[in-house]
């Protein structure tokens, strides 16, 4: 005879996919935070202050530059570069590509400003042209 309640612990009591899904949950994602004010200097300031400059976006806490290539080809393929660290990172570029052209603005959506991937991501892009 069963007892009136029977406290299973919770694991079986879920379906099978609700089991597997809560193997496969999404762990929560790393809050990434604005620049501090330190970082700003010791990270920000060196690639504003480059040879080959970024610049702040006015009105936004956001860098662009633009990279000029031989042809498109030559850009497309920086693109294509960027593109596959950008996925590796799952931080995106805002940009765009005219012919031998291509305009990046970086930002962190996620803070809505500019985080330490922005740097990580825009030193990668310098060193793809040095
Ligand atoms: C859900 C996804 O992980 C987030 O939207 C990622 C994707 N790529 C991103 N790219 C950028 N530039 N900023 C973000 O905050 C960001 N967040």
């Amino acid at each position: 005879m069963l007892p009136l309640r029977t406290t299973l612990p919770i694991r079986r009591c879920l379906s099978p996919l609700a089991r597997v899904s809560r193997l496969h949950t999404t762990p929560t994602l790393a809050t990434v935070q604005q620049l501090s004010k330190s970082e700003r200097l010791t990270q920000l300031q060196p690639l504003l202050g480059a040879a080959q400059p970024w610049s702040m976006v006015p009105g936004r806490d956001a860098i662009q530059k633009t990279f000029q290539f031989q042809d498109f080809n030559q850009a497309f393929g920086f693109m294509t570069r960027v593109a596959l660290k950008a996925e590796t990172m799952n931080h995106h570029p805002e940009w765009f590509n005219v012919y031998n052209r291509v305009d990046i603005t970086l930002s962190t959506h996620d803070c809505q400003g500019l985080s330490v991937n922005d740097v990580t991501l825009a030193t990668f892009c310098d060193k793809l042209v040095d």
